[in-house]
């Protein structure tokens, strides 16, 4: 049937006026898009009609047509099922020689026949939100609402290419990094991303707690089948905390099954955990190394500038009311944890609306000051790291400033001046004077030296990188 027919009979068989149909579903499409996109994508389309539960939508052009599949489909399926009865699909057609017009003073766009057919979406009787939930995702963790700053640029645009599909081998993504720094929230915008253009994709998004507790139940149950079943058919497989594996020898051996045939049939898996793969302890050699054979990010703690940003971003998104100095005040002291800052500005919002009064800093160091306690406690410092050296080689902390120079002393000793340099802000001569007085070239000669085994020596970068993952955890 060619597109010319199918407008006639599509209009024969709907019970109602397609123009009518269609500026009820705009009402709603008006909420759930921007003024803007409502008025430069949707005004100048039509209802041509419905057939078989299937609703043809005109627009004026391919460029409206691309454009609206890629970014606003699903608004549309749910505006046109929401308000057409018995609606399962929205399919996009080209109008032949429509007049573009996005100025609304112009009037309505000049309807003409339908050419080509585009594309077909399914609609599921349940709203966005609902698949969302379906898929466990939280609705807040997006793209947009995520600030991104140097700590996060490249796990950032990572996982935008992941969900784009624009990554060649990004197969597994692995997001690592300390507690609270975004693994979640970057993971699950990339379940959003791919519900909103693939409405039909199945998402699942799960804690590798609740992967083992599951696996558990269905081993108890007998039930593996539908336990495999259940998680071997996602297109897109989020897994938070993979370090909860470690030491579950049966849930590793089912999960690199489970996860051999998901990369096999193709889905697309992302993975988070608190550490790299490597460091997760009592985990199998061949998970190690599929977890690392795609791609892997980290999040590091945001600076102060992401840290106001975000503070900035949560304060428009609850709408509420806070002074720029005590954001600024919260920015400087909360550093290591997103999810404590958040939790700090919340408190202060609350108390500022309830108690009604002008908020001092002395009042917020008061009513935080169990948080900022525990924050003080997290800062990597000169005699953190010194104690933390000491006790990954097992030497005394005194000899982190003796003049004792055996290798097995000073090369520890090395290590935790370079990491001075590296993790704080101390001058060369501060580092120098904390490790028993000793001038700065002595510690310019150890960073350079260890900066230089770090490149050609794995056991230094790992060992490195342990003690490093320690002082932030
Ligand atoms: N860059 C960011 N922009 C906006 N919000 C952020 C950012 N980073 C973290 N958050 C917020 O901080 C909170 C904690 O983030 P999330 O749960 O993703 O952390 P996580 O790294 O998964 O932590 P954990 O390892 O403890 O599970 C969330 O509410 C998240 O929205």
């Amino acid at each position: 049937m060619d597109l010319e027919e199918f407008d006639e009979g599509a209009r024969e068989a709907t019970a109602g006026d397609p123009a009518v149909q269609w500026d009820a579903a705009c009402e709603v499409l008006g909420r759930l898009v921007s003024k803007d996109a409502y008025q430069r994508w949707f005004r100048s389309s039509r209802l041509v009609g419905v057939e078989d539960s299937r609703a043809v939508v005109a627009v004026p052009n391919e460029i409206h047509q691309v454009w609206i599949e890629t970014n606003y489909l699903p608004e549309l399926a749910s505006a046109v099922a929401e308000t057409i009865d018995g609606v399962r699909e929205v399919k996009l057609v080209v109008e032949d020689g429509v007049v573009l017009d996005a100025d609304p003073s112009r009037g309505p766009a000049r309807p003409a026949a339908p050419r080509e057919a585009a594309v077909v979406a399914p609609v599921a009787a349940e709203s966005f939100e609902k698949r969302l939930k379906a898929a466990g995702l939280n609705p807040q963790f997006t793209f947009d609402s995520f600030v991104v700053g140097a700590n996060s640029q490249f796990a950032h645009a990572a996982s935008e290419a992941v969900a784009k599909r624009k990554g060649p081998g990004y197969n597994p993504l692995f997001i690592h990094g300390g507690p609270g720094l975004g693994k979640t929230h970057l993971m699950q915008a990339i379940g959003h991303e791919y519900l909103r253009k693939q409405p039909g994709s199945k998402v699942v998004y799960l804690t590798c707690e609740k992967f083992t507790n599951e696996f558990i139940d269905a081993v108890r149950k007998g039930d593996l089948e539908k336990f495999r079943k259940r998680y071997r058919s996602a297109d897109v497989m989020l897994l938070d905390d993979v370090q909860f594996l470690a030491g579950k020898d049966r849930s590793q051996e089912e999960f690199f099954h489970t996860f051999n045939t998901l990369l096999d049939g193709r889905c697309q898996v992302v993975l988070t955990s608190d550490r790299p793969a490597s460091e997760i302890k009592s985990l199998e050699p061949r998970l190690i190394s599929r977890f690392e054979c795609g791609l892997t990010v980290e999040l590091q703690p945001p600076v102060f500038e992401t840290r106001l940003a975000i503070l900035g971003k949560k304060r428009d998104e609850w709408k509420v009311r806070v002074d720029e100095g005590i954001m600024r005040f919260l920015a400087e002291r909360i550093r290591s944890n997103v999810r404590r800052l958040e939790g700090a500005l919340m408190r202060v919002a609350t108390f500022a609306s309830l108690a009604g009064e002008h908020v001092t800093e002395e009042r917020v160091e008061h009513l935080l000051r169990d948080l900022l306690r525990e924050e003080a406690g997290k800062q990597v410092t000169i005699d953190t790291i010194q104690r933390a050296v000491a006790d990954h080689f097992d030497v005394r902390l005194a000899d982190m400033t003796s003049r004792r120079r055996p290798a097995s002393i000073a090369f520890p000793r090395q290590i935790a001046m370079y990491l001075s340099r590296t993790l704080t802000k101390g001058s060369l001569m501060e580092i120098g004077e904390a490790f028993g007085g000793r001038d700065h070239g002595t510690v310019i000669h150890a960073c350079k030296k260890i900066g230089s085994q770090m490149e050609s020596d794995a056991s230094v970068r790992d060992a490195i990188g342990v003690i490093e993952a320690g002082l932030r955890r």
